[in-house]
């Protein structure tokens, strides 16, 4: 398994302020000092992996924050390596979050693979953190964003948006940060995550827990749960995506180049089209990800409520100072638009849901972004 770097060694020292403004899509590293966490656990030195594109203006006020969803890394658009970024369509020159005109910057999630710390990354003693490694939530990476905010200057967004997971620390930042936040959007996502989400979610937590070579989560020095992670993330798949796309792209076909003629019967050949797509999704996903830090993400998102602590939905958005843009998926069967209608219903201001109208399922937030790139622009990104 080939994991992504999650080095603690900080590109930037301490607490001074990073020496760039302009940026490029290079993933660099903070150190944002020890963190106490929600549930009581405790960090002692979090480094928080981050990119950035464009020019942070003279008076600091032309900065956005991308949120990654569950699986996604920092590298949201492209950059000077010209590698593909995950909203390409949404972020860069000339798009809806200019980059000529914004600073952009993307964090990798607390406890995440794509270089902040997380369970992969070396304790004090220099031992991968493994099983030792805490429980985080959205709201305290949020809490570790907010210190690199600080770092790079930033006392205010203009917008913080994101999908999914994304969705859940834009609206976090809204509600931990009022001030901090002028606008935000939050897509495919909703206040708190359901029962439904939380039981899927479980399902895909045992997947892992129970493959042998887990071991408690301290497999660093092993054979990592990559039989766990690919049933988790077949898991997962399937309620990303939409049973009439499923229909429509598989069927109930067997798998082609393995019978050419279409004549097999596919249960006898034990492989239909479906089972093969979810099979490649799996050894994708265990390619490029750590299970532990699937573990924790996805328990980051199962505890997801803006409202804890804060009284009802409403009571914990009031004093929320941002102006909200709130989209769905019309064919999410996981993030149901009517709970994303329940979170606009719930804002201090109107607000109403805008549709993104795709045929796959959750995943839409990703494939089909462009949908939201005009109404964003006319609500939050308009004339300078
Ligand atoms: C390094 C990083 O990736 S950082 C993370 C960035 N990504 C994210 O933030 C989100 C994570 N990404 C995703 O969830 C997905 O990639 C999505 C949602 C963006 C992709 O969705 P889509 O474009 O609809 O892709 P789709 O679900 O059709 O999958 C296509 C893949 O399935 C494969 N496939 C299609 N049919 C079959 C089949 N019958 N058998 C086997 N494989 C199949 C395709 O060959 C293709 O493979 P590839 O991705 O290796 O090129
Ligand atoms: N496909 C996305 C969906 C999560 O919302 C991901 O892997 O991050």
């Amino acid at each position: 398994m080939t994991l992504p770097s999650t080095s603690n060694a900080a590109g930037t020292a301490g607490r001074t302020a990073p020496q760039h403004s302009a940026g490029d899509g290079v993933l660099r590293h903070a150190r944002i000092g020890s963190l106490h966490l929600e549930t009581g656990g405790y960090l002692p030195d979090v480094s928080l992996a981050y990119e950035t594109w464009g020019t942070l203006n003279a008076d600091a006020d032309n900065a956005v924050l991308v949120a990654h969803a569950l699986t996604g890394s920092t590298h949201v658009a492209r950059g000077s390596s010209d590698e593909d970024g995950w909203w390409d369509a949404l972020v860069g020159p000339g798009k809806t979050v200019d980059t000529d005109r914004y600073f952009v910057v993307c964090i990798n999630m607390l406890g995440g693979c794509y270089g902040s710390t997380g369970p992969s990354s070396p304790d004090p003693q220099g031992l991968p953190w493994g099983s030792r490694f805490p429980f985080v939530t959205v709201r305290d990476s949020v809490r570790a964003e907010a210190r690199l905010a600080d770092q790079l200057g930033i006392r205010v967004w203009h917008t913080v948006l994101g999908g999914s997971l994304g969705g859940a620390r834009a609206l976090e930042w809204a509600a931990t940060e009022p001030g901090r936040v002028q606008r935000c959007a939050v897509i495919a996502c909703t206040a708190a995550s359901s029962a439904e989400q939380i039981a899927f979610g479980q399902a895909q937590l045992e997947a892992i827990r129970l493959d042998p070579d887990f071991n408690g989560g301290d497999y660093y020095n092993g054979r990592a749960p990559v039989a766990g992670l690919g049933l988790a993330r077949r898991i997962a798949h399937i309620t990303y995506r939409s049973e009439a796309e499923l229909e429509y792209r598989f069927g109930n076909g067997a798998q082609l180049e393995e019978d050419p003629l279409g004549s097999a019967l596919p249960a006898a050949r034990g492989r239909y089209a479906v089972e093969s797509y979810l099979d490649h999704q799996a050894r994708k996903l265990a390619d490029r990800f750590d299970a532990n830090s699937y573990l924790l993400l996805t328990e980051a998102l199962m505890s997801h409520n803006v409202a804890r602590g804060r009284g009802s939905v409403r009571q914990a958005l009031a004093s929320a100072g941002a102006e909200f843009f709130i989209a769905a998926v019309d064919s999410d069967r996981l993030y149901l638009p009517q709970h994303s209608y329940e979170l606009a219903a719930a804002l201090p201001r109107k607000t109403g849901v805008h549709m993104i109208s795709a045929p796959i399922g959750h995943d839409g937030f990703l494939t089909d972004v462009e949908q939201i790139g005009v109404p964003l622009r006319d609500r939050f990104f308009g004339a300078p």
